[in-house]
């Protein structure tokens, strides 16, 4: 056989290759791999199924895959699982030139005049949900934020008042992910086909069978009435292919599945890691309250204010570095290639990992410390623009940026001006980097009144 050269590698199981201590603790593993191996690292896969796998943290080397070299690097779709059927051809998964018209066909409901109109029912749906909270109550903040997303996704792009079915899609989609997880961690389950009718291949495909209805329903109301609401609905079911055939409702669905999937959990993450480690840090939340007061003086936030609420965009942009909603991604080689000096086959995974290049100490300084004042002083415009990237980067960056920067800011404004949020005594907090990262055991805070007129204004260079 050929031997070619490879990265500096763990040594791995004979059989299993890296696949105990991956799937024991990834985060732990990635990191330390990266400490102890260097920018490009090598890792045995299992012996005759795994694929050559080739983890890179170098920000030059992760613009190479993601944004340079893009005919030669493709999406690695395999192993999606359930969630790839969820998915189904929708943009995320896509490729080619399928995947270029469906993105032209959706990027306009991404342009910035229609993101400013969405600002208002971000937050007429964020008030809507406090009315709910009480004083005193107890709140898992993680399931909060991801039926409050969900609704805003739904409304924004689909124009469809979700609060009925939110609470269903959210339990359909929570199986879904840590069924996914389950699944990936086991080399034996992914190895049985989906048709074998083991317990959790039979409620998957109950699971899907519900979503596909929400959404079908969703379609079938909407050619019913036969409007064009300008909405992303109307404009996915009013194109034609170049060919004169119009978008089939399979496809419909796998768009609209997509983008609430893609849409409403990464924010709601965000979100939540955010409330998280604000009550971790009073001095950082005093210094929100005192932006609110100056920029807001107790009104709701609007879109024309977010260039004043730069503090809070910094708070975002910290807890997005260090808890990155998409903590990791990859890459398939499509043709013989290159990086860093090592030739990588055609065929070969590529791994990224957000949360291993955003805590590294050659570009942030005490990378484990939450400070969002590190932001203040033009740090990202210093930075290599892959030392940071929460939103993957090159063609296929994240279609909602904008709108989910803006959405963190004007629901964390309008939440946290009203209530207060006490992480509840005892609770473990851990992170599991599931499909994407979330708690483990949920985040559940006490919630308590905020009378901005009681919090202290802190003298501060805002
Ligand atoms: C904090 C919130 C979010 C984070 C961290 C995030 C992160 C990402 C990342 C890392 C990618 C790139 C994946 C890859 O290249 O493999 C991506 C793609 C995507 N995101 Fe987001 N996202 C967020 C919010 C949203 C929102 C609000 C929407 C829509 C409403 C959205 C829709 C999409 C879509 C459709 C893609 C696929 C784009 C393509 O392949 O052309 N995301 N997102």
């Amino acid at each position: 056989m050929k031997s070619i050269n490879l990265p500096p590698s763990p040594k791995g199981h004979f059989l299993f290759g890296i696949l105990n201590e991956y799937v024991r603790d990834s985060l732990g593993f990635l990191t330390q791999s990266a400490q102890e191996y260097g920018d490009i690292v090598y890792f045995p896969g299992i012996r005759f199924v795994g694929y050559k796998a080739y983890f890179i943290n170098h920000p030059d080397y992760i613009e190479e895959v993601l944004a340079t070299k893009t005919h030669q690097f493709g999406k690695f779709n395999q192993g999606l699982g359930i969630i790839g059927r969820i998915l189904g051809n929708g943009i995320v998964t896509s490729e080619g030139d399928f995947w270029r018209h469906q993105r032209r066909l959706i990027q306009p409901a991404f342009h910035r005049e229609r993101i400013a109109a969405y600002g208002e029912v971000m937050v007429a749906y964020t008030n809507r949900m406090l009315t709910r909270w009480q004083a005193g109550e107890i709140h898992d903040v993680h399931e909060d934020m991801m039926r409050l997303t969900l609704e805003i996704a739904a409304k924004t792009l689909f124009d469809a008042d979700m609060a009925d079915q939110a609470d269903e899609v959210g339990q359909a989609l929570a199986f879904a992910i840590a069924y996914f997880d389950q699944w990936q961690r086991n080399p034996i389950a992914m190895l049985l086909p989906e048709n074998v009718p083991t317990p959790g291949n039979l409620r998957s495909r109950k699971v899907i069978q519900r979503l596909d209805a929400i959404a079908y329903e969703l379609i079938r109301q909407r050619r019913e009435t036969g409007q064009d609401t300008g909405d992303l609905l109307s404009v996915l079911l009013h194109t034609q292919y170049e060919d004169g055939s119009p978008v089939t409702d399979q496809q419909v669905r796998d768009e609209v599945m997509t983008i609430l999937l893609a849409g409403h959990d990464t924010t709601a993450l965000a979100m939540t890691w955010m409330l998280y480690l604000l009550s971790q840090h009073p001095e950082v939340e005093a210094k929100l309250v005192t932006e609110w007061q100056t920029v807001l003086n107790g009104r709701d936030p609007t879109f024309a204010d977010l260039p004043q609420l730069r503090y809070t965009d910094s708070v975002v942009k910290e807890a997005m570095r260090l808890y990155p909603p998409v903590w990791g991604m990859a890459r398939r080689a499509n043709t013989d290639s290159e990086i860093g000096g090592y030739p990588i086959p055609k065929g070969s995974v590529i791994i990224l990992s957000q949360w291993v290049m955003q805590r590294d100490s050659r570009y942030f300084n005490q990378p484990e410390v939450f400070n969002p004042d590190r932001w203040a002083d033009g740090l990202a415009q210093r930075l290599p623009t892959y030392a940071y990237f929460p939103f993957g980067g090159g063609p296929r960056v994240c279609i909602g940026k904008s709108f989910a920067q803006m959405e963190a800011v004007l629901l964390l404004a309008t939440m946290a001006q009203k209530f207060q949020f006490t992480l509840v005594p005892g609770q473990k907090v851990e992170p599991w980097p599931a499909f994407t990262l979330r708690p483990k055991q949920g985040i559940k805070m006490v919630l308590s009144e905020r009378s901005l007129q009681d919090t202290p204004v802190l003298s501060s260079n805002l």
